[in-house]
């Protein structure tokens, strides 16, 4: 969509998107040097779900999401996108049907400002001539200025990313993902380093970008705080295996978690 009032387009609503992606991972598993890492593990996330992955530390969440956007292949399963086996996709095929990852560590290019990062973003996704990007402007546009306004971070568009708070760089990689308007969006740990004043308000960003663009999350997370109230399923994990995958109240009262999850003080 385009127009010459920028502020004015939902470049990135709910409304012009097609239906978010379902994902079905099917028994699961991956082995290194004859350790078993992700034990035989079967879930279906449906469509516009939000489903956080929990466990103690080295329960395999993140070798998990390594399997999932095809960082590495499993040693036996499936992995289904919205009825698409994408099991032995590359990583960009997998992002051109609709799937998108943030890191651990931040993406983002420091030595360009906030609008800059976002502009390239939506330009590489868009194919759009250097022409275009010298109409569009230095910041990209409508739709950059959309995705900046969705995650809060209008104000900062000028900035150079270098210079943002974890906070506001976490909130930048959420409007990095949200250009190349995915899907199912991965979510390493988003609260990572994050300052505690900063976390209400990257999580009520996280939630309007779910809500909003109606796309399916999956998301690895330690503080439980934000989970509980922003989840609608808890995939636990423990030594590799899938442990309980139910809503965060019954998953937080099943003896199981408490004893391995709980347990490990996590
Ligand atoms: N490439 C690898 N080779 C060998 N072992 C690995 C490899 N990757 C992960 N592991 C091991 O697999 C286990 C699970 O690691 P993983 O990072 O997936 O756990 P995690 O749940 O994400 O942990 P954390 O919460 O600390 O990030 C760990 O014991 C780790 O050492």
């Amino acid at each position: 969509m385009t127009t010459d009032n920028a502020t004015a387009v939902p470049a990135v609503s709910a409304r012009d998107t097609p239906p978010a992606t379902s994902l079905a991972l099917d028994h699961l598993s991956w082995s290194v040097g004859g350790a078993v890492i992700v034990d035989d593990i079967t879930m279906h996330v449906t469509e516009g779900e939000f489903v956080a992955l929990i466990g103690p530390n080295g329960a395999g969440k993140t070798s998990l999401f390594n399997l999932v956007s095809g960082l590495t292949r499993p040693t036996a399963g499936t992995v289904t996108l919205s009825g698409v086996d994408i099991t032995r996709h590359a990583p960009h095929k997998r992002a051109r049907l609709g799937m998108g990852r943030t890191f651990q560590t931040s993406s983002v290019f420091a030595d360009l400002t906030v609008g800059a990062n976002v502009g390239l973003a939506v330009q590489a996704r868009t194919g759009e001539s250097r022409r275009f990007w010298k109409r569009a402007g230095a910041d990209g546009g409508p739709e950059t200025a959309a995705a900046l306004e969705l995650v809060r971070l209008s104000h900062r568009a000028d900035a150079m990313a270098g210079d943002l708070s974890h906070g506001d760089k976490r909130k930048l990689e959420l409007a990095l993902l949200l250009a190349r308007r995915p899907r199912l969006i991965l979510l390493d740990e988003p609260m990572a380093g994050v300052g505690a004043g900063e976390i209400g308000e990257l999580t009520t960003v996280i939630r309007d970008v779910h809500r909003e663009q109606g796309c399916t999350v999956l998301m690895v997370e330690h503080h439980m705080e934000v989970l509980l109230d922003m989840a609608d399923r808890l995939a636990v994990m423990h030594h590799g295996a899938l442990l309980a995958f139910t809503d965060p109240d019954s998953a937080m009262a099943d003896p199981a978690v408490q004893a391995a999850y709980l347990g490990d003080g996590a």
